[in-house]
């Protein structure tokens, strides 16, 4: 049997555990500080085994995740190079910056034990074991940060394993990491929360704010309901990166200051016309950073009993659909559902049988 310690059994650890639970010839061990977790985690199956002892939970482990808050991750690192670990046990985690704990396991892991930093780069504002799911992982990106004197044959056993997220797997040096991820996750993180609490100050004078405030801004806000421990220790762990990416950003906003003074109408469609071409050109709907469900909106006339008929039309062809919403803010034009679906297959069959029935659909 290969054990796989997982510690922090939370969206990522559980996510996980989910995905290797059951497989043949896996354990999974889960491990969390408080008595209560290690019951929840039994409870809701995500484990094979959970415990409150590091020691019980690493000992003889094949494989140990980390998949804390990123402030603990190298108190762990710490911890568990102070232990008696099986010959052979590959270490890995699943932070969002990967440069400080590279340096720090680099330091503290000799001959016999190795550590390889990761970072899946699929989640979602949600966090805690009840958001776990198999299908996290599917399709997004799943970056490894190996050192250069690594051994291969290691990094080959953890590719192995990890191929059951179903993730493409990549490698990046961990500060060009930090770097980018800086800039297309943590930065639009930022930025987001900064709109939220502004509108906020706005809505304590006139609550019509809140009540007005629609698919644009719900949209790009979404991730501003991340978890405050997880993002504190993200912002904080990548702060020299961040820094000199607010800098630009405070270029970027001192522009359109600019172009809306001087009332340069040409500059501003400019601005958005180079943004357009961009970002259509991003590959489309790759489970990643920002999008992390497989998703399709769907015009249909405001009526009773649509809804219904969509759901059942597509159970009937066994398409499993994970939510539907209904877009409330767009009165007196078409009703927009939007549907949301487990898998690239699921939402492929969708837009086929939609297509087949009347029902046009949007991205
Ligand atoms: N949320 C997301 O979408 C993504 C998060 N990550 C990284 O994954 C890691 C875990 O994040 P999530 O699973 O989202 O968070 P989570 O809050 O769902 O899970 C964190 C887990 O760590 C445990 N934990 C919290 N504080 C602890 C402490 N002081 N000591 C020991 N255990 C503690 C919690 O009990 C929980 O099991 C973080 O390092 C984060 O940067 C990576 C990719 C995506
Ligand atoms: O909610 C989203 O879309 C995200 O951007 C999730 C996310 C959060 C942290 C990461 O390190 C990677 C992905």
């Amino acid at each position: 049997m290969t054990k796989i310690a997982i510690f922090g059994v939370g969206l990522m650890g559980g996510s996980l555990a989910l995905c290797f639970k059951d497989k043949p010839g896996l354990t999974v061990v889960g491990h969390s500080v408080r008595e209560s977790s290690v019951t929840k985690y039994m409870e809701r199956g995500v484990v094979d085994y959970a415990t409150t002892s590091m020691h019980d939970a690493a000992e003889g482990a094949d494989f140990i995740f980390l998949c804390v808050p990123v402030g603990n991750l190298e108190e762990y690192v710490r911890e568990l190079s102070a232990m008696q670990l099986k010959p052979g046990c590959i270490i890995t985690d699943v932070g969002s910056t990967k440069a400080s704990v590279a340096k720090t396991a680099g330091r503290l892991f000799g001959s016999g034990v190795t550590f390889i930093g990761g970072h899946p780069m699929a989640g979602s504002e949600r966090s805690g074991v009840e958001a776990a799911s198999s299908y996290l992982f599917e399709n997004a990106f799943y970056v490894l940060t190996p050192a250069a004197d690594t051994p291969a044959g290691d990094v080959e056993k953890l590719t192995e394993l990890i191929r059951h997220t179903k993730a493409h797997i990549v490698h990046v040096d961990p500060e060009e990491h930090d770097e980018i991820v800086g800039a297309i996750s943590h930065l639009p993180h930022i930025i987001a929360v900064a709109l939220v609490n502004q509108i906020r100050r706005y809505n304590e004078k006139n609550p019509l704010n809140s009540v007005l405030a629609a698919g644009g801004f719900r949209d790009i806000t979404r991730i501003a309901s991340g978890d405050p421990v997880v993002w504190r220790d993200i912002l904080i762990n990548n702060s020299s990166v961040l820094l000199e990416l607010l800098k630009d950003w405070s270029m970027e906003i001192g522009y359109f200051v600019r172009l809306l003074e001087t009332g340069d109408g040409e500059g501003i469609e400019q601005a958005f016309l180079n943004a357009g071409q961009f970002r259509s050109q991003l590959p489309e709907r790759r489970k990643g950073m920002i999008h992390s469900i497989y998703e399709c909106y769907v015009d249909v006339p405001d009526h009773p009993g649509i809804i219904g008929k969509i759901a059942t039309e597509l159970g009937n062809s066994r398409i499993n659909l994970s939510n539907i919403h209904i877009i409330e803010s767009r009165e007196d034009v078409p009703g927009v559902l939007r549907l949301s679906f487990r898998t690239q297959d699921d939402l492929d069959q969708a837009v086929h049988k939609l297509g087949e029935i009347g029902f046009p659909v949007h991205f």
